[in-house]
């Protein structure tokens, strides 16, 4: 989403398209991101029930009683949801749609997304965004468009009951894009102050609890601007269908992906370009892990808090989160190249920190997903043939196919993303 004129989020160091010899991508201005308002409207509530698992047929890889672990659903949209290895790339079910895969990338193809579901989750999300919660103003709507929230949701979510429960996890989604776009990024976003804003916005999340007196002034200034909205009204849905405990599994992530902008915005005012492994240290926390982490809610059931929390189920996840937030550096890499200033992602940490070309620097950052990617898969095999509990298995085919769709999404948005020219 970069718009004309310097952000004051983005250090002044000279662009890595800058180094001689390296051939860089010259992408026309890629066209913005979900975007809001980011000034004032309303909010209210839906529900739905949880599905069967359905037996899939046996997987190879592993061994008979893992691979009986493993096994995931069958049908439409449920390709990514076994956790054996595969076999790299596995073409058979090589989306139609546009976009191509970043070459050596190791991922997994998804069929198609129910295009049923997809057009109802894109009519239902528009009318929220607009009629519920203002999130955009009219002339920003192609832009809203193109960033395909349904087909998104729809790809990340296979097993889901039905588009109330999908629609469960898009608006969340929406209502942390335009957050993100309007808080941090380019539509009107600045490191500067960015702590108080994050703050005041997160109690839409995690309710302030404050005298008489002062209840109404915090009640009505989560109705002061498109991210306040968004995150009060997508989590008002959200926890009509979530449990206690995964409410707040979610308020937890959220705190985290908070953290992680301030990390972000902290280096951008100082113009610091962080070592690689603390880069990444950030951006495990500026990450999608609150998306694949709804997994179960979206399903329409619980992985209990004791399981979720368990290390070896923390590792997956955050391993995950990490795999498909490295994904988005390398997808958006041309459109942040771009922007103004130096806008932080992998190839470019790389490039800088450890003085390599940009193409070599690149292809570096896509070994590290392939590390990451590979970690996951491992991690959680191990931990379901460690703990075979069904809702832990479901989980973690959710989680898998929450990798795979996000990937997806990304190689197909070509309204958004475009592909260096390094191969
Ligand atoms: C949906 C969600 C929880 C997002 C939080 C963090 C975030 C916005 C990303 C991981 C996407 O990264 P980025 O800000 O670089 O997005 P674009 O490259 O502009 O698409
Ligand atoms: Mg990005």
């Amino acid at each position: 989403m970069p718009v004309p004129g310097p952000s004051p989020r983005q250090p002044s160091l000279p662009s890595p398209a800058a180094r001689p010899g390296d051939r860089v991508p010259g992408p026309a201005a890629a066209p913005g991101a979900l975007a809001g308002a980011c000034g004032s409207g309303t909010p209210v509530p839906t529900a739905a029930s949880a599905p069967p698992l359905v037996p899939g047929p046996p997987v190879q890889g592993a061994g008979a009683a893992l691979a009986r672990l493993l096994r995931g659903p069958s049908g439409l949209g449920t390709a990514g949801l076994s956790l054996v290895r595969r076999a790299e790339p596995a073409a058979p079910a090589e989306p139609a749609a546009a976009g191509t895969a970043i070459p050596g990338l190791y991922h997994h193809p998804v069929p198609e997304p129910d295009p049923v579901r997809v057009e109802e989750v894109s009519r239902r999300i528009k009318a929220w965004a607009v009629e519920e919660v203002e999130l955009y103003p009219p002339d920003w709507e192609d832009q809203f468009d193109g960033f395909s929230l349904g087909r998104y949701m729809v790809a990340c979510h296979p097993d889901a009951p039905g588009v109330d429960h999908l629609m469960i996890a898009t608006r969340l989604m929406a209502a942390e894009n335009a957050l993100d776009d309007c808080y941090c990024e380019d539509h009107g976003g600045s490191p500067v102050g960015l702590g108080g804003r994050l703050l005041l916005a997160h109690t839409a999340l995690d309710p302030l609890h404050t005298t008489a007196e002062y209840q109404p002034q915090w009640e009505r200034s989560l109705h002061a601007d498109a991210p306040r909205r968004a995150y009060r009204s997508a989590m008002g849905y959200f926890v009509r269908e979530a449990t206690p405990a995964q409410a707040d599994r979610y308020r937890h992530d959220m705190a985290r992906l908070h953290l992680g902008y301030l990390a972000e915005a902290a280096w951008s005012e100082t113009d610091h370009v962080p070592e690689v492994w603390e880069y990444l240290a950030m951006r495990q926390f500026n990450n999608f892990r609150p998306c694949p982490t709804i997994t179960d809610t979206v399903g329409g059931y619980e992985l209990p808090a004791d399981l979720q929390a368990r290390p070896e189920v923390q590792r997956v996840i955050a391993l995950a989160g990490n795999a498909t937030t490295i994904v988005n550096d390398l997808y958006s890499y041309t459109k942040e190249l771009a922007g103004p200033g130096l806008h932080l992602n992998l190839p470019v940490v790389i490039a800088e920190r450890e003085g390599l070309p940009v193409r070599d620097a690149y292809l570096k950052a896509v070994e590290v997903h392939n590390d990451l990617m590979h970690a996951f898969e491992t991690e959680a095999a191990g931990a379901a043939a460690a703990l075979p509990v069904p809702s832990l298995l479901r989980f973690l085919r959710g989680v898998a196919a929450w990798v795979d769709g996000n990937h997806y999404w990304h190689q197909t948005n070509t309204y958004r993303y475009s592909l260096p020219d390094f191969w």
